[in-house]
């Protein structure tokens, strides 16, 4: 069988799996309209996707993935809960390895349901691993739930809270800024020089993409972040700690108690990443065994707000992840124009399925 013909054979298994459990088939158009979705994926997709300009209908690309189209489709429709699957190819560029294809197969599996989160999160993890049994694969996860609350209960300025928001996925960034913001290094040089100077666009041109209003506005909120108190060293370490957190669930679940006790504003989070594991446990993972990220970290998909996974070749170090997802919640609250459907999904690349099972 050529490769072609077996990953189109896996993806069919994978969908007939989905479609067992109750998922409907849908499809959605290849060409995305770019200017209302692209910026729903975040910063590292927005500079990988196929843009095209079509002289009526404006910016288009390549689907980037499914998540975006389905949440669409699903939102003009008024029918929860609801469970869809799908496979098809996905666009994505990429500019530093060739090895990695710029399109691929994607089988994905999208539930919405607001009425059990925890159950519908466990649902869709135990079902993508019950598709991968028996591949020597291995299973990472993350909340940013418990990330975001973490950041919004801390005492300090709205625009910097907006900005650990913003870097949430970039681990390294993120921890950049939170030395900076409990002022452990310092302000770039560079940076405090143009502060210190009285009227810092007194000799300046205005030669990039940035208006004179908008470069103004900046030094404006530069100004007045250099002028916000540090964020207290105990609310730093607290969250330095989270997202140091690597170890099994149960581990895990004992940490994040004793931090939610001074940090209550995690409390909620931490209390639903506890009935998540009993769910987990319930459909049949071995949660002892499940690893846990605090600063997940893998994705570039930035609609994430919850609940989130990957798995992971144990035999080829250099594999992209075969299945990776997560919970959406706020994804169809923007696309939802008012109405909000808590939701959750994953998808598996089953070429790489094929690829494992060959070496298995
Ligand atoms: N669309 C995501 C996977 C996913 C599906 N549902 C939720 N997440 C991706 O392409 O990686």
């Amino acid at each position: 069988m050529t490769g072609l013909r077996q990953t189109n054979e896996e993806a069919r298994r994978i969908r007939a799996l989905f479609e067992a459990q109750g998922a409907q088939l849908v499809e959605t158009d290849i060409l995305q309209p770019a200017e209302t979705l692209l910026d729903l994926y975040g910063e590292d997709i927005r500079g990988r996707a196929y843009v095209t300009t079509d002289g009526v209908r404006g910016e288009m690309m390549l689907r980037p993935d499914f998540t975006v189209p389905v949440v669409q489709w699903h939102m003009e429709s008024n029918a929860d809960p609801a469970r869809y699957t799908y496979s098809g190819k996905v666009f994505r560029m990429q500019e530093e390895d060739l090895s990695r294809p710029n399109e691929y197969v994607q089988v994905g599996y999208e539930v919405f349901d607001g009425k059990a989160p925890v159950q519908a999160d466990a649902e869709v993890f135990a079902i993508i691993a019950k598709a991968l049994d028996g591949l020597p694969v291995r299973a990472a996860t993350g909340d940013y739930g418990i990330l975001t609350a973490a950041v919004r209960g801390l005492d300090t300025s709205d625009a910097r809270k907006a900005a650990l928001l913003r870097h949430i996925w970039r681990p390294r960034r993120f921890r950049a800024l939170l030395e900076r913001f409990g002022g452990k290094s310092d302000v770039p040089a560079t940076r405090a020089a143009l502060l210190a100077k009285a009227d810092p666009m007194a000799d300046a041109q205005v030669v990039g993409l940035r208006s004179a209003k908008e470069v103004e506005e900046r030094i404006a909120a530069l100004r007045e972040d250099a002028q916000t108190a540090p964020i207290d060293s105990e609310q730093i370490a607290m969250l330095e700690e989270l997202v140091s957190l690597r170890e099994t669930c149960p581990n895990v679940l004992g940490n994040l108690r004793d931090i939610a006790v001074d940090m209550p504003s995690i409390s909620k989070a931490v209390t639903r990443f506890s009935q998540r594991l009993d769910a987990l446990s319930e459909a049949g993972i071995d949660v002892d065994a499940l690893e846990f990220e605090g600063n997940f970290g893998r994705t570039s998909l930035e609609y994430y707000d919850g609940f989130v996974f990957g798995f992971y070749s144990e035999t080829r170090a250099g594999m992209p992840a075969v299945a990776t997802g997560g919970r959406y919640d706020a994804l169809t609250r923007v696309l939802g124009r008012g109405r909000e459907v808590p939701a959750v999904g994953a998808v598996i690349r089953p070429e790489l399925v094929v690829a494992l099972r060959g070496q298995a």
